[in-house]
């Protein structure tokens, strides 16, 4: 399998490659030549199989310049019950109202990240010994792919981990998870700013192709295939515990941001998963809601970016949209670039006019709606009174617009991307209830915390990095 750049500026490249680079070098993202297919008969045969078998077979595809024993090592070591909890990895629960919810929030950091940061973690690894390389991961948080990044490196060889996070946006408990490692090889810088000034800093350096190659710099955000590749197997194996049959349709109702995740379903959807609906949940920054349902695409700048209770999804310019449009553009990168372009200059487009528009739904399945905070509040209390189980704030926003959208007779699957005590203050409001602290955790909030302050300075955090590499 080779990879191409969404707006068509990359020699054609192999996984591993794309894997340690991020952001392709023309500023797009990369994107695979072709989607592999999963005939029925296929899929029927991986309902034997147990997360990490899925995963290598799913991924065996993609990852086609890894030997398929050194992968299926990769995955067999990552999807275990010791990481998630359980050996299901991703067990299903019912809700109701024909709603399920998959549990992938169980990993180390309590949210859905886990899932393909643990993988991410070994895959770098592997590379790095493979061809004797460093790497300086550079990213950008609003909450969980921070902490989830730095549980997975730290203490891995050869990597170091700089972090942007929005200073004083995140709850206190992902602040406590990031900020309280003393690892020598992660890096906590707090910006001034949203997650969105922190995405655009971390795509600004990557840009800088030579910085980027003198400081070996590579990315854990869902701009990274690697993510968005892993991430796609939670979808094989949610459907084949969900449908009774095989080829049965299966909806699935997806907290959204940056976009990554439900991008992910969609991929699963054009391998052949016999997904009815992709359901696009937002918060207050409803930038995707509004597409799907009009043709507009409008990021918000930071100005006029909301501060939710559902913080990890304040996000108003959503990185892997892109990766979208690029098949509903039939998969051409001038006509991806020409709109991107557009988009820098209007800071918006509209295909509400364009035949294409239509297939959005009608071909890949896309529904959409949005949620506040009072939404919010009463979706978790409603779930804790009618099931005693509590729910995260960006898991509610997903139940509420489930509740909208599924039919009778398809069963919809709400994907739970973070646990409740992530955010307990909106948990104690709605319910009354605190939250369970797991073990690991006690007491996090009271441990001394490490991190450096900064303002949106694309050079400031240049100047870090270099010092802190020493290349
Ligand atoms: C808890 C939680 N829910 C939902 C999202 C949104 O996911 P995505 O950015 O992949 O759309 C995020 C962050 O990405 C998150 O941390
Ligand atoms: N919600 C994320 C934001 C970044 O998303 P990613 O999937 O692109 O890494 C977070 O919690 O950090």
């Amino acid at each position: 399998m080779k990879y191409f750049s969404s707006r068509g500026g990359m020699e054609p490249q192999d996984f591993s490659e794309i894997l340690l680079e991020g952001l392709a070098p023309d500023g797009g993202l990369a994107v695979p030549e072709f989607y592999p297919q999963v005939p029925l008969s296929v899929l029927e045969s991986w309902k034997s199989l147990n997360y990490g078998e899925l995963a290598f077979e799913v991924l065996k595809a993609y990852a086609t310049d890894i030997p398929e024993a050194d992968l299926k090592a990769l995955t067999t070591k990552t999807y275990t019950k010791a990481v998630y909890g359980t050996a299901e990895i991703t067990p299903l629960r019912e809700l109701f109202d024909g709603i399920k919810v998959l549990e992938l929030s169980n990993g180390p950091t309590l949210a859905f990240k886990d899932m393909a940061m643990q993988l991410l973690g070994n895959l770098f690894e592997y590379q790095l010994a493979r061809t004797n390389r460093e790497l300086n991961i550079l990213g950008a948080t609003s909450g969980d792919t921070g902490s989830a990044a730095e549980y997975a490196m730290r203490g891995k060889k050869g990597v170091r981990v700089f972090m942007l996070s929005p200073l004083g946006k995140m709850s206190a408990f992902q602040r406590a998870q990031m900020y309280s490692l003393q690892d020598p090889n992660i890096f906590n810088i707090a910006v001034e700013g949203l997650f969105d000034d922190c995405q655009d800093v971390v795509k600004a350096v990557s840009e800088d192709l030579e910085y980027k190659a003198r400081q070996k710099i590579g990315t854990v955000n869902s701009i990274n295939w690697g993510r968005i590749s892993a991430q796609v197997v939670y979808y094989f194996n949610a459907y084949l515990r969900t449908a009774e049959k095989i080829g049965d349709p299966v909806s699935f109702a997806v907290p959204s941001g940056n976009f990554g995740n439900v991008l992910a379903g969609h991929i699963a959807r054009q391998m052949g998963l016999p997904i009815r609906k992709l359901i696009v949940a937002t918060n207050e920054n409803n930038v995707l809601d509004e597409f799907f349902k009009t043709g507009v695409y409008r990021p918000r700048k930071s100005a006029e970016t909301y501060i939710t209770s559902s913080p990890s999804m304040d996000i108003s310019k959503a990185s892997n949209f892109e990766r979208f449009v690029y098949d509903l553009l039939g998969r051409d990168p001038k006509a991806l670039k020409a709109l991107w372009q557009d988009l820098a200059k209007e800071g918006q487009f509209d295909l509400s006019q364009d035949a294409r528009f239509k297939r959005v739904e009608e071909t890949f399945g896309f529904q959409s709606g949005c949620s506040n905070h009072q939404n919010r509040l009463d979706t978790i209390r409603e779930v804790y009174s009618r099931t005693g189980t509590l729910i995260d704030t960006h898991t509610a926003d997903a139940v509420k617009v489930a509740r909208e959208l599924v039919e009778p007779g398809v069963p919809m699957v709400v994907l739970e991307t973070a646990l409740a005590v992530k955010f307990a203050e909106t948990i104690e409001e709605a319910t009354g209830q605190t939250p369970p602290v797991p073990a690991a955790f006690e007491g996090i909030e009271k441990l001394p915390q490490r991190v450096v302050e900064m303002p949106v300075s694309v050079d400031q955090v240049k100047a870090f990095i270099a010092v802190n590499t020493g290349l």
